[in-house]
């Protein structure tokens, strides 16, 4: 799960508040201390680094703090809230208008993963019934225009490129105008990348945006890059005007955070970010939600777009039960259950509140030894337990004792897991009821 590890460190530092007997400046400092060393092996560009810390420490200013505040709970929000401001440039993200031809253009260095997040894209607007067309103005990679092609024909959608011609501004144009005029919502143009950046780059780049006049230009950025990431962002928005951030390849091992700090750079928003290879391997991105996520508390807005978008139908339940603030052992179950359906494991695994943050970091491998664990815990509950909110177990504790007996488990994994599920219910029940976040969507 993409930055899993960063949320585990965060999560650790936090976690001293919890433990120490009195919140006092030398906490304060143990905490940031180990927040920011968290965030700085990650590629967390070091000034902004400095930055949070700095307002952490003008929120939360301990000694003045009166008697009776949950400081706790404020160094938690504070937290929380700089975290989400590193993502966040506080810029609303370009959306396409109805009935309008939008034009997308694609910038970034070559490899960075383009091509492949045009298809993605496009694949998006498509399923969400935009008309939606291709254009591969990429003449410098031999095999650019095959593989749009190739993508765009498996994911049903039009394109425009060519083998012979080979000046990009004028494909860019011709593929452009010909979509327009046939009336296409969604005009996305793929343009060529180079190694660095190069100055032929620019230029190229710069007049197909005059050609075209996109309405929105998307800046694609390899989630690996590290702290190379800064110096890249701004020398691609000192030439086009970027208007979103797509970051690839957040899936497997990459640290993300140097990419993430691009935000700060460009003062463009991300949009999407990247996890993997295939066609629906794109996440829309919003800071809050991207950041609970990330400190595993789960992404119900984006758990419900996918199960909309693979149509999960299986799980009305869930979502009744979610709406109402409710959310049991066996809701906990179900969702492990929808992973296993949903394919490879990890993938939808952060948006799922209720899901440990243990079970998503580490190897494939790992995640699905501890899920059949967690599986074969669940499956030795009565029906009884399952549906219940699980203040049996604290009431008759010989209950936790079969349980791990029947799953051939230690007691104390069967406490973890029940322990999760309480903190999730009680994420749940706030979110739910009359004023929840359920009742926005
Ligand atoms: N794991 C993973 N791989 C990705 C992702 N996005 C792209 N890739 C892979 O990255 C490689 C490069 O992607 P391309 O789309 O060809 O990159 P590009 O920016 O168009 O490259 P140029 O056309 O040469 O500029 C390909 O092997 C893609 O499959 C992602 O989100 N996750």
């Amino acid at each position: 799960m993409v930055l899993s590890e960063l949320g585990g460190r965060i999560n650790t530092a936090l976690r001293q508040l919890t433990d120490a007997p009195v919140i006092d400046e030398k906490v304060l400092e143990a905490v940031l201390r180990d927040i920011c060393a968290a965030l700085l092996a990650s590629d967390v560009n070091v000034k902004l680094v400095q930055n949070l810390r700095a307002n952490i420490k003008s929120v939360v200013n301990i000694r003045e703090l009166a008697a009776g505040i949950n400081k706790k709970r404020l160094v938690q929000k504070a937290v929380m809230d700089e975290l989400c401001r590193l993502v966040d440039p506080g810029v609303e993200a370009w959306r396409p208008k109805k009935g309008k031809q939008n034009v997308i253009m694609f910038v970034g260095l070559q490899g960075s993963g383009k091509t492949t997040t045009c298809t993605k894209l496009a694949a998006h607007y498509h399923r969400k019934g935009w008309k939606t067309a291709l254009v591969c103005a990429d003449t410098f990679r031999a095999g650019a225009f095959d593989q749009l092609k190739q993508n765009a024909t498996k994911a049903k959608i039009p394109y425009y490129g060519s083998y012979s011609e080979s000046d990009p501004v004028q494909l860019a144009a011709e593929g452009v105008a010909k979509f327009k005029q046939e009336r296409f919502e969604i005009i996305i143009v793929d343009t060529s990348g180079r190694h660095k950046q190069e100055a032929e780059l620019f230029d190229e780049m710069k007049q197909i945006s005059t050609a075209v006049q996109p309405d929105n230009v998307i800046f694609v950025m390899d989630g690996t890059i590290g702290q190379a990431a800064d110096p890249q962002a701004r020398a691609f928005k000192e030439t086009v005007d970027i208007g979103s951030i797509v970051i690839t390849k957040m899936d497997g091992h990459a640290k993300g955070g140097g990419a993430i700090s691009a935000v700060a750079a460009t003062q463009s928003p991300i949009i999407f970010i990247g996890t993997g290879e295939h066609i629906h391997d794109l996440e829309r991105f919003a800071p809050r939600p991207f950041i609970s996520k990330m400190l595993g508390m789960g992404d119900l807005g984006g758990l419900m777009e996918t199960m909309q978008d693979l149509k999960l139908d299986q799980n009305k339940n869930l979502i009744k039960n979610l709406e109402a603030g409710v959310f049991t052992l066996r809701d906990m179950h179900d969702q492990l259950q929808t992973i296993q359906k949903m394919g490879p494991l990890g993938k939808v695994m952060g948006m799922m509140p209720g899901i440990p943050q243990e079970l998503i970091a580490g190897t494939e491998q790992e995640g699905t030894r501890r899920f059949k664990s967690m599986m074969t815990i669940m499956d030795s509950m009565t029906d009884k337990e399952l549906d219940s909110d699980g203040k049996m177990f604290e009431q008759e504790r010989t209950r936790i004792q079969r349980v791990a007996r029947g799953a051939g488990a230690p007691p104390y994994e069967v406490e973890a897991l029940l322990a999760q599920h309480k903190q999730f219910a009680q994420m749940v029940k706030k979110m739910g009821g009359p004023k929840g976040f359920m009742k926005g969507k």
